[in-house]
């Protein structure tokens, strides 16, 4: 099992600062996370039983901390995947967390009851992506914005209604309201729409908004223009936002702070300036260098190593993106499976009678698959252990500049089989550096040293 940071050593001081997800002393958050997590049980599902399990789950979210002062907007960026919509559906109750604690302005949600929750809805809304699906093809836009109004029961008259949502239709920028009350979705553009869904949003004169990639379905001309208005709304309303997005340009207009997400957890945290003038754990890195030059449109990074995001239902150990960094070393979680890619990295570059030959002393890839420190690689029967050790030696030798290999303490033949000694797996926690929170292990001073001198932050 991975440790905690603190467990290594036996030692628990922390020459860095240790993260505590700050607000200035003197004002309490308007929302505070602690250890946060949505797991969702798979149970008796394809997944479970392809994993070969009774049960398993989807570590969506998995020990998310943060705080959020009033007014303040949190960006939320990662890949597809990492978690960010479930983040922001958790904070507003949608999606009921399996651990930890969300308190809005004092008030623990976590564990509320639906009907106890429905109170506090009124102050804590969400906008999606989409404005398309978001409103109702067949309900006019003065019946979709007064919906909410009726659903919390806050009008008394039908004079008040139309008063309120003729007013938050002039806050959208949706004006004279005349003109848009009696017309259908189908009848307003795209910006047009999702400023509709903003005023349903902003009728209840809502405290926090989480704006799940509220622009990254709207035209280019019109996505500055949105994310305008939700800069005065925050002005004029002292709205508190989340803003969910994949998308780091959007995220560095509109953001006082940003927290980078990947497979559940929050690797960096900080001010939207240091990250973007400072970015220090290498996804971070990886994210910025992918941001597309105007007119390229991609939303992953390209310059990843084993490009693709691990599954959530079975974790990286230790670090999960230690797979796929460029700066990976001994403590960051190394697994079975990562000699198999290791393994497939090499073979991908071989001529096919070479690969052929290296595949015949390994056998069955899939058996790499452990869990834990100790893998034992078995080599088909006829294969003496010591010529799979020699090869193992010698794939080391030949791509020194493999992460994996500085997560191997020994390999040694051991009763027919070869094993491989791993070095323990970190979990690694938030720690400040800088202006910033990182969770990575080059900026643990105690762990730090055993990185190759190169990639040390100091
Ligand atoms: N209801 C659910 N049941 C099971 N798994 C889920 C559920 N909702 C989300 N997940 C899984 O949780 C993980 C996080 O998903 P989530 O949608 O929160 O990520 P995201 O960062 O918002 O991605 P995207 O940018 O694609 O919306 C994914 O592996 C996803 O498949």
């Amino acid at each position: 099992m991975p440790t905690k940071p603190d467990e290594v050593g036996g030692s628990h001081a922390l020459s860095a600062e240790a993260a505590s997800p700050a607000t200035p002393a003197d004002e309490a958050p308007f929302l505070r996370v602690r250890d946060l997590r949505v797991h969702f049980s798979l149970r008796g599902g394809l997944l479970a039983r392809l994993f070969g399990r009774e049960s398993a789950s989807v570590k969506a979210v998995d020990g998310v901390s943060f705080d959020l002062r009033r007014g303040e907007v949190l960006g939320l960026v990662g890949e597809s995947g990492s978690g960010k919509t479930t983040l922001g559906r958790a904070l507003l109750g949608l999606t009921p967390a399996t651990g930890g604690s969300i308190q809005v302005g004092g008030t623990e949600i976590v564990g509320r009851s639906e009907r106890r929750l429905r109170p506090m809805r009124r102050r804590l809304q969400m906008v999606f992506q989409d404005p398309h699906a978001a409103l109702n093809p067949a309900m006019d836009i003065a019946t979709a914005v007064a919906h909410p109004l009726k659903i919390h029961k806050i009008t008394s008259s039908a004079e008040q209604t139309r008063a309120r949502v003729a007013a938050a239709l002039e806050t959208v920028g949706l004006t004279p309201p005349e003109r848009f009350l009696t017309q259908l979705p189908a009848n307003l553009s795209g910006g047009q729409k999702q400023r509709a869904v903003i005023a349903r949003a902003a009728v209840l004169e809502p405290e926090l908004l989480v704006a799940d990639e509220p622009v990254s379905m709207l035209d280019m001309s019109v996505r500055a223009k949105i994310l305008q208005l939700m800069q005065d709304l925050r002005d004029r309303l002292g709205l508190t936002y989340v803003y969910i997005t994949h998308d780091l340009a959007t995220a560095k207009l509109f953001c006082d702070r940003v927290a980078i997400m990947y497979l559940g957890r929050v690797v960096e945290i900080g001010p939207t300036d240091e990250i973007f003038a400072h970015p220090r754990h290498p996804y971070t890195r990886a994210l910025l260098a992918a941001i597309p030059e105007p007119g390229e449109v991609t939303d992953v990074p390209r310059d990843l190593p084993r490009g693709e995001v691990p599954d959530a239902v079975r974790p990286p150990a230790g670090c999960s993106f230690h797979p796929r960094c460029p700066r990976a070393f001994a403590p960051c979680g190394w697994e079975g499976r990562d000699l198999a890619a290791a393994l497939e990295v090499r073979w991908a570059t071989l001529r096919p009678e070479t690969y052929d030959a290296e595949r015949g002393l390994v056998g069955d890839l899939a058996a790499l698959d452990q869990p834990g420190r100790t893998i034992r690689v078995r080599p088909p029967h006829e294969i003496a252990p010591e010529d799979l050790l020699a090869l193992l030696e010698k794939v080391r030798s030949d791509a020194p500049e493999e992460r994996f290999w500085l997560g191997v303490e020994s390999m040694r033949v051991d009763d027919g089989s070869v094993v491989v000694e791993l070095a323990e797996a970190v979990d690694p926690a938030l720690l400040r550096a800088g202006g910033a929170e990182i969770a990575c292990h080059l900026y643990d001073p105690r762990l730090a040293a055993l990185a190759p001198a190169g990639d040390r932050t100091s």
